[in-house]
């Protein structure tokens, strides 16, 4: 089966999942969690990510941004954008109050697979992608960066794994992503250690591309790694992209359904539980 087929295709069960309309958001029509606007001068999308306070990443976040990249993938866009509405946070990562306390297993599994989707569209899109890093991106929020393919940040923020110290495991297809950023040694030590690092940091080991002060900067920077492709035509590019990138995705595309399994069973743990808990606690107790 040739990638863009495979791309659209998944497993039956993981189709009615996603298609069904369970877990749909009673409030989806009054409030966006993902805008979209076009840079009159460059043709780019912007996509920012709106759910406030922190854009913690929710089932409803996740399909409301699939719906997204599908729309970018149809209208053959230029190139994309992704940055945050809120203040000074990229995003905060998964929603932890998808993970805890108990989440009920139904609607994990369809958290998880829409998490993949996500993925799988962002990581696979034919079109050039960046991420603007305008705040913390710990976890997730950095899976999402690391799905782009250039990442430009604004200084004094944090960016890294930190799932290990709280207890969670990261999948494969997390792990190559950040492989296919750093060399091996560096992405273990990173996820080992679940060490975020600030912007210099993050520049040094080249989990960056670029630094820069404000979002214009952000904006010309963008620019100028979008017209390196401006003379390859756009077919070759995205293919050649996707041959790149196509094993790791593959490999989900076959194997979601597992993975979710896998994780809906770390998560209920009670030892994961336990842990999940009291960083949450720790994590509210910090403004008392
Ligand atoms: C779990 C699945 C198993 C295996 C998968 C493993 C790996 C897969 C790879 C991807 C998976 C990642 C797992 C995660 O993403 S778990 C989430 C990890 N995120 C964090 O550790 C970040 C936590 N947040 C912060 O550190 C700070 O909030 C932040 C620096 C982002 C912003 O700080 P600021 O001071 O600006 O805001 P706060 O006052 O802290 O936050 C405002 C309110 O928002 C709540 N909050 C913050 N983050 C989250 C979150 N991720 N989920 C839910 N809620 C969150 C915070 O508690 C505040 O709430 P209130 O106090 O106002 O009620």
């Amino acid at each position: 089966m040739n990638f863009s087929r495979l791309l659209k295709t998944t497993s039956a069960l993981t189709s009615r999942w996603l298609c069904s309309g369970r877990f749909q958001s009673t409030s989806a029509a009054a409030q966006k969690l993902v805008d979209v606007s076009v840079d009159s001068k460059t043709g780019v999308s912007i996509v920012s990510l709106n759910r406030k306070p922190v854009n913690s990443l929710s089932l409803e976040l996740f399909k409301e941004f699939c719906g997204v990249m599908d729309d970018l993938e149809s209208e053959k866009v230029r190139g994309m954008i992704l940055k945050s509405s809120c203040d000074n946070v990229f995003s905060s990562g998964l929603d932890i109050t998808e993970l805890y306390p108990h989440p009920d297993e139904d609607r994990f599994h369809a958290f998880w697979l829409w998490f993949q989707e996500t993925w799988i569209k962002l990581y696979g899109s034919s079109f050039p992608t960046v991420a603007f890093i305008n705040g913390h991106a710990p976890a997730g929020g950095c899976v999402l960066a690391i799905s782009c393919e250039y990442r430009i940040m604004l200084p004094y923020y944090k960016i890294g794994l930190n799932e290990a110290p709280v207890g969670i495991v990261a999948p494969d297809w997390v792990v190559n992503s950040l492989k296919s950023v750093l060399a091996s040694r560096k992405a273990e030590q990173l996820l080992t250690s679940g060490r975020l690092l600030d912007t210099q940091e993050a520049f040094d080991i080249g989990l960056i591309d670029k630094i820069v002060n404000n979002e214009e900067e952000a904006l010309a920077r963008s620019e100028e790694f979008f017209s390196t492709f401006d003379n390859v035509p756009k077919l070759a590019r995205a293919l050649t992209k996707q041959q790149v990138r196509k094993n790791e995705i593959s490999k989900l595309i076959k194997n979601r359904s597992n993975d979710a399994k896998l994780f809906l069973n770390h998560i209920l743990r009670p030892e994961t539980q336990k842990i999940i808990g009291s960083y949450f606690k720790s994590l509210k107790d910090r403004k008392k």
